[in-house]
């Protein structure tokens, strides 16, 4: 789907693992085609490699310099230290993703001004190819660029452009969200013990109602509040279970989840661009 080209990770983190792990096992790109470095931790690297079959030899900065394609996937923090790094080797005719949460894409093009940027914000449902991402491209970046961008993400699930102005509110929510559902899980495992069962049936049986939801929801046309209703039999168990939510106040706690992780990534993001304004 993207031909004989080549892909560079600058950082073996979390992320960069999953959009590894999704793009391979979609078949969109052989192993040898991807190139990634990461900073001192050499072992990180090796381990990444063995598991997605990445030659030994593609674990090499100047590799990574060369791509077609080069993602940055390092924290918000470390992204000066790579433009600065490898500001100077990036050409033209490349197009690099990054997908660092609230870092505005006229910070990369004021630091370099002759290559096409593209930010994207995937989750790391992108192992199972699940992600939820959205994109939005710089000025340098044409149709072609977004369309390649568009490709990768698509392969490791769905893909939306969106104005730059809402990558905040999209990390917020999906670029966040699996940790939501997580903690959501880790919470229902815990009463699942404390209300008798074992911690592996809990698991199972919440994994398996989840799962069983997302994809009901996913398929009906019926809105979230109307299949809630469908379960919630008047006088019956979910209503008591319903009722605790609302005492507890869960609709509260997960907006205000929400809206406080997109403050954090504008806080970022206001971080940067203010940064941007100072160098004008
Ligand atoms: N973890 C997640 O669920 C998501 C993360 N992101 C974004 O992805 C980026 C990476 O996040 P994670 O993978 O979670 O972080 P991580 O900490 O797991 O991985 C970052 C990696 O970058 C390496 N690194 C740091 N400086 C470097 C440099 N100069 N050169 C090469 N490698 C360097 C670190 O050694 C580390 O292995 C962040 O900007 C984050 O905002 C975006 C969406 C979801
Ligand atoms: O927690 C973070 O900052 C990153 C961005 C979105 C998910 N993880």
């Amino acid at each position: 789907m993207i031909g004989d080209k080549k892909i560079g990770f600058i950082g073996a983190g979390a992320m960069a693992e999953a959009i590894i792990s999704g793009i391979i096992s979609a078949g969109v790109i052989k192993s040898d085609q991807i190139f990634i470095t990461n900073r001192k931790n050499q072992e990180r690297l090796d381990q990444i490699c063995r598991t997605y079959g990445i030659p030994a030899e593609n674990k090499n900065a100047h590799h990574v310099r060369q791509a077609d394609i080069v993602i940055i996937a390092v924290k918000p923090k470390d992204i000066d230290l790579v433009l600065q790094i490898w500001g100077a080797h990036f050409f033209a005719e490349q197009l690099v993703i990054s997908v660092a949460a609230g870092i505005p894409v006229t910070y990369f093009e004021k630091k370099i001004d002759r290559v096409a940027f593209i930010r994207a914000m995937p989750n790391t449902a992108s192992h199972v190819r699940l992600s939820a991402t959205a994109i939005c491209g710089g000025t340098l970046a044409n149709s072609r660029d977004l369309d390649l961008a568009h490709r990768i993400f698509c392969a490791i699930g769905k893909v939306l452009v969106v104005k730059e102005e809402l990558m905040d509110a999209v990390t917020g929510l999906s670029g966040s969200g699996p940790a939501y559902f997580f903690y959501m899980i880790e919470s229902l495992e815990q009463a699942g013990i404390e209300a008798g069962l074992s911690r592996d049936v809990a698991k199972e049986l919440i994994l398996q109602t989840f799962m069983g939801a997302a994809q009901m929801l996913y398929m009906s046309q019926k809105e979230a509040s109307q299949l809630r209703q469908e379960v919630t039999s008047p006088g019956g168990t979910t209503m008591a279970g319903l009722e605790m939510l609302n005492r507890y106040d869960m609709k509260e706690a997960m907006i205000q989840a929400v809206l406080h992780a997109t403050n954090r990534s504008k806080e970022i993001e206001k971080l940067y661009a203010s940064e941007c304004k100072t160098e004008e």
